[in-house]
């Protein structure tokens, strides 16, 4: 855990953490980064916490100390957002705390009655409302309903311009005592995107039309800092509120002119003709991401899924339906509303077949609205012909992503 001071009086205190799933279900490779802040005026606030995890309020506690800030002397808790991740600690804070004052959304002081049994002295802060500080630390709230919980906003510091927005504009991946997004390389920031569409894709996408409505009130916010609960600090406020804006309208498509690929096979009839189909891709000028499912976790397929425009699913039939994997993971792609995809499937069966059958339904009942070439079906293994045909869908989709793609720009 490390303290920087971002802007004058305000410091940020940031704990990696590793080897967890996120969520209780969201693979994490490169770990996260969880940011609090905390404003020395003439009151001194904490803008919102860590979690509850074993350690993590203690590391908390320790570093408030290194800031000569007695864990007791805090009166003032922004809690920007109730999720355990960012609120978790008040039930050690508690302990040695009885005397604080929280401000949160309405919707928040319900959450943190519901959560932490916290009914006093919360005050109800909105979109009119500011909480001087003194020393010119004046704060403002715009409520962002649903990025990520319906209790979420955003606190404005006029002293400095630091706008911290809690989960909006956050990233997974930790950051190694790096703070800001100026101290990464081109190509560092580059790989580091891949984790902030990751967290994007798995943690807020769902909820991209108020990603929207967020994002065009936060520009109003003349902000000198974007600092969020999650991985890095933002001095380019233009360029995290531009990539959350493009990410929100990858939802309803057309996203980037990729294509994801996800298979699965049980005794690699249908894997034949993936190897085929791969093959075809590369002499493709496209960009394909390839999970093989169960092994890829949903997560990850869903982060490649969130900037492809054009999908192709690869999978026998089994016991009527699909290969069960492939059918869990398209249910949660169908969840958090991946839209309007370029598709193409093929797969092997055995003697009835009843794959399509229930990605029709998925598609049908989740609204997704992909638009499905006419599948491959091959029974036990593919032929020659059935390889050309494979073939041939996948050059008719490369064309239909990069028109669709194109036709945006
Ligand atoms: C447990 C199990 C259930 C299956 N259920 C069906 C089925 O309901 N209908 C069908 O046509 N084939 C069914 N099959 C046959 C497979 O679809 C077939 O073996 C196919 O070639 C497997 O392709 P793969 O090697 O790519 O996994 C089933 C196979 C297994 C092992």
């Amino acid at each position: 855990m490390k303290i920087t001071e971002i802007a004058e009086s305000t410091y940020q205190l940031s704990v990696d953490v590793e080897n967890i799933l996120f969520e209780g279900l969201w693979e994490i490779p490169n770990g996260v980064t969880l940011n609090s802040y905390i404003i020395k005026g003439e009151k001194t606030a904490i803008i919102d916490g860590v979690c509850g995890w074993d350690g993590v309020p203690e590391t908390l506690f320790s570093l408030l100390k290194e800031l000569e800030i007695e864990p007791a002397s805090i009166k003032y808790l922004v809690v920007n957002h109730v999720e355990p991740d960012h609120s978790g600690w008040i039930e050690s804070f508690k302990k040695i705390n009885s005397d604080f004052q929280i401000l949160s959304s309405k919707k928040g002081k319900e959450l943190l009655e519901a959560f932490y049994d916290l009914t006093e002295n919360v005050t109800v802060v909105g979109d009119k409302d500011s909480f001087d500080l003194g020393n010119g630390h004046l704060l403002n709230f715009a409520e962002i309903p649903n990025v990520h919980w319906p209790d979420t906003i955003a606190t404005f510091d006029q002293a400095t311009g630091v706008l911290f927005p809690c989960d909006a504009f956050g990233s997974f991946g930790k950051c190694d005592g790096r703070i800001y997004a100026e101290e990464f390389s081109e190509e560092e920031l580059k790989e580091y995107e891949k984790d902030t569409i990751r967290y994007y894709s798995n943690i807020v996408a769902t909820f991209s039309p108020q990603v929207k409505s967020a994002i065009k009130k936060v520009r109003e916010i003349p902000a000198k800092l974007i600092a969020p609960g999650h991985g890095l600090v933002w001095k380019d406020t233009k360029a995290i509120m531009d990539a959350y804006d493009a990410y929100a309208d990858y939802q309803k498509g057309p996203a980037r002119a990729e294509i994801t690929f996800i298979w699965g096979s049980m005794y690699g009839m249908t894997e034949a003709a993936v190897k085929h189909a791969l093959k075809v891709l590369e002499k493709e000028d496209i960009t394909v991401h390839v999970h093989r499912v169960p092994e890829d976790s949903w997560g990850t397929v869903l982060t490649s899924v969130w900037t492809s425009t054009g999908i192709i699913l690869a999978m026998p039939t089994y016991e009527f339906k699909m290969f069960p994997p492939m059918g869990a993971v398209l249910e949660e792609i169908g969840k958090k509303k991946a839209l309007n995809r370029k598709a193409f499937r093929f797969g092997s069966f055995g003697w009835s077949g009843g794959a399509e059958r229930e990605l029709a339904d998925i598609n049908t009942r989740l609204n997704m609205g992909w638009e499905f070439l006419e599948p491959v079906e091959f029974k036990g293994t593919p032929s020659s012909e059935d390889m050309e045909k494979i073939e041939a869908q996948i050059k008719v989709l490369v064309a239909q992503v990069k028109e669709t793609v194109n036709n945006k720009q």
